[in-house]
């Protein structure tokens, strides 16, 4: 276990385990019945048609469209990156998704398919979604991800060794894959379904930002429970009061589970109650999802024609 952490310019260079845990248990424990009122409260809640409207396409427009599948091939990746860049064929006012998201193999494939729009590509590395390798494989996954083109990177922590409290081995590898990103965005994955408690959220989300991530996300979609709506809440509380501090805005990303556009105007609602109005925008907060868009659309069909669209009018997930 690495007790000091070496690499990269981030705040948590160079700070020992033991700091590192003096500092994150120092943070105000989570009141996890209070939260657990404040989400369930989000499900009585109406919104007005003319609002739900622009929510829903505001929730197209921060999703990453994700497949991680391991019988993905390039012709998935290429109709997924089609549906991303044009989701409804034969409605162009539907926006285009935030980005897709794949394994690094398949990044040119998805790069080149995406080739003259504005949908990012977004990739898994660092031994995805285990993240049980050695560190140089981890930062080798990140690499050819990055050299082939993806312009986000969503790596995961390494729970076994959070758990450990080892958090200095969990800080610097945050750091050293930050290094390899380069100019692409690094999405940390903290797998809040393994952390056990809030607190651990709270801590790991403060990690993550302190290591240099642009985005904390909840989950890599494996894990079951996902994401759920009391661990974004507390990540949201998170960036919000690290932007106080710092002046840094990371962005949030849940993902796995997400499936329905109830679902997504409750995380939308959550977002704007909690962190603000800055987070309410792809750049700050994106959903990570397989088959959520579809629903989105049947919803954004219905409000703008009065009826649903047929079953089969829209692609397969
Ligand atoms: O990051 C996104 C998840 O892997 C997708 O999970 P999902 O298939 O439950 O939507």
């Amino acid at each position: 276990m690495s007790e000091t952490v070496s690499a990269a310019a981030n705040p948590d260079v160079g700070v020992s385990t033991a700091r590192l845990r003096t500092r994150l248990h120092a943070l105000p424990g989570v009141d996890e019945a209070g939260v657990a009122q404040r989400t369930a409260d989000l499900a009585t809640r109406s919104v007005k048609t003319s609002a739900k409207s622009r929510a829903i396409d505001l929730a197209i427009r921060m999703i990453d469209l994700t497949t991680l599948e391991g019988a993905d091939s390039p012709g998935k990746v290429a109709a997924l990156a089609g549906k991303a860049r044009r989701p409804d064929p034969a409605d162009p006012s539907a926006p285009p998704v935030a980005a897709v998201c794949v394994y690094p193999d398949l990044v040119s494939t998805a790069v080149s398919a995406l080739a003259g729009s504005d949908v990012a590509v977004a990739s898994v590395a660092t031994a995805f979604p285990a993240g049980r390798a050695p560190l140089e494989a981890k930062l080798a996954d990140t690499r050819s991800a990055v050299a082939d083109g993806a312009s986000e990177i969503d790596m995961v922590i390494d729970r076994g060794a959070f758990l450990a409290g080892d958090y200095g081995t969990v800080a610097a590898e945050i750091a050293a894959v930050k290094a390899e990103c380069g100019s692409a965005h690094l999405k940390v994955i903290l797998e809040t379904g393994e952390l056990a408690t809030l607190d651990n959220v709270r801590r790991a989300s403060y990690l993550a930002m302190d290591s240099g991530a642009d985005f904390i996300k909840t989950s890599t979609g494996k894990v079951n429970p996902a994401a759920t709506l009391p661990v974004t809440l507390v990540m949201l509380q998170a960036v919000r009061d690290y932007r106080r501090r710092t002046g840094r805005l990371v962005g949030v990303k849940p993902a796995g589970g997400i499936r329905t556009t109830k679902d997504a105007i409750r995380y939308l609602v959550l977002v704007q109650e909690i962190a603000g109005n800055d987070w309410l925008d792809p750049a700050h907060f994106r959903l990570g999802a397989s088959s959520l868009l579809n629903d989105l659309l049947m919803q954004r069909t219905r409000l703008r024609t009065g009826t649903y669209p047929a079953a089969h009018h829209f692609t397969l997930d």
